[in-house]
């Protein structure tokens, strides 16, 4: 079912600007169905932005398919200190993406899909999805108690999320994307998903936490490549186009043109950290002095990932006045994460 070829001529048919080639009008002609050769979340998540904003997609709606090595991907008004843990992330070398929708936080690995949805503005319906969704998981395996909540989440035995939604609406064109928990490693996932940090106040989306389970724990012969020929083969029939899954690379600047740009911007400290809503910290800790205990009190504003303001309060006789204040100047305008460099 998979079947890698040039993509050039299809998305000539559905850009925009361009002329559509012969040949492969009947194929692309109501819809198209990609999967993503590369498992680099800023590559795919640059493949969105591409579609999005290059795409024309009347009448010819696209599904996506990816998934990505080890990575927490926070939503677009989100707190990373606040939703994961920074820290065992660079220990682990798991990669920190902000996608460009809303909503929470989420890991993804080889067991997890993800599922890209694009439309015009006016076809958007996730609810549509997820029923397409469902009716994948029905045919392959008609036993399995699974549900689509209000929040567009899907649960399995009424009480395990396996998919979690999120999209974007632009101007015309909009996507709505959403995850498939296959046989993603669990422990990592809610060991990731935990701030160590507390004290922090912020306006940015919080996360709603669940219980997670993988759909390969329910019936062994669910594999990702199981569940997408599934996916795929009811979004064909449901659209009435060729159910055949077209690979494509999402380096090739080729198909499309600018696309390297939008992958690199989407790794930039300034994307990932910098759009953090506006935050503060306050918090304190214990040192261990002369066999006393004192306690450090510590106050920061944090803006565009950076402190603004820095209070950091410890008794005199252990950081003397002048020297504290020299610490509290020195670091205004350092990155809340210095290492994250
Ligand atoms: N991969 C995955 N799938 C389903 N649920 C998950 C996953 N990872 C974590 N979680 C659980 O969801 C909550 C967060 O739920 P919350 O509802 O806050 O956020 C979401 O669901 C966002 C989904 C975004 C989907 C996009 C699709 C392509 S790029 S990311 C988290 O604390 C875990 O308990």
């Amino acid at each position: 079912m998979l079947i890698p070829f040039s993509m050039k001529n299809c998305f000539q048919l559905l850009c925009n600007h361009q002329v559509p080639a012969a040949g492969f009008k009947q194929t692309v002609k109501n819809g198209l169905i990609l999967q993503s050769v590369s498992n680099d979340v800023y590559q795919n998540l640059a493949v969105e932005d591409w579609i999005h904003d290059h795409m024309n997609l009347e009448g010819k709606p696209i599904l996506f398919f990816w998934r990505n090595s080890p990575s927490v991907v926070i939503g677009r008004h989100q707190n990373p200190w606040q939703e994961c843990n920074l820290n065992l992330m660079r220990e682990e070398g798991i990669k920190l993406a902000r996608r460009r929708s809303g909503g929470g936080t989420v890991y993804h690995d080889m067991g997890n899909i993800n599922l890209t949805f694009f439309t015009t503005k006016k076809k958007y319906d996730r609810m549509e999805n997820l029923k397409l969704i469902l009716r994948a998981l029905n045919a392959v395996q008609p036993q399995l108690d699974v549900q689509a909540t209000k929040r567009f989440d899907l649960l399995l035995d009424g009480q395990f999320k396996i998919s979690g939604t999120a999209s974007k609406i632009g101007r015309t064109t909009a996507y709505h994307h959403c995850t498939l928990l296959c046989s993603s490693d669990g422990t990592f996932l809610s060991s990731l998903l935990k701030s160590p940090y507390q004290g922090i106040r912020s306006n940015a989306t919080a996360s709603i936490p669940s219980l997670v389970k993988n759909l390969l724990e329910k019936d062994p012969t669910l594999t990702c490549e199981v569940l997408m020929n599934a996916v795929a083969t009811e979004y064909a029939a449901y659209h009435q186009i060729d159910r055949h899954i077209h690979l494509i690379n999402p380096t090739d600047e080729t198909l499309f043109p600018g696309i390297n740009s939008k992958a690199k911007e989407l790794q930039t400290w300034e994307w990932i950290y910098g759009k953090t809503p506006k935050f503060s910290i306050n918090t304190s800790f214990h040192v261990l002095y002369e066999q006393s205990h004192l306690e450090i009190k510590v106050f920061l504003d944090i803006k565009n990932g950076r402190i603004e303001i820095c209070n950091i309060e410890a008794p005199d006789h252990w950081l003397p006045l002048e020297i504290r204040d020299k610490l509290n100047s020195s670091l205004i305008g350092n990155s809340a994460n210095c290492h994250a460099y």
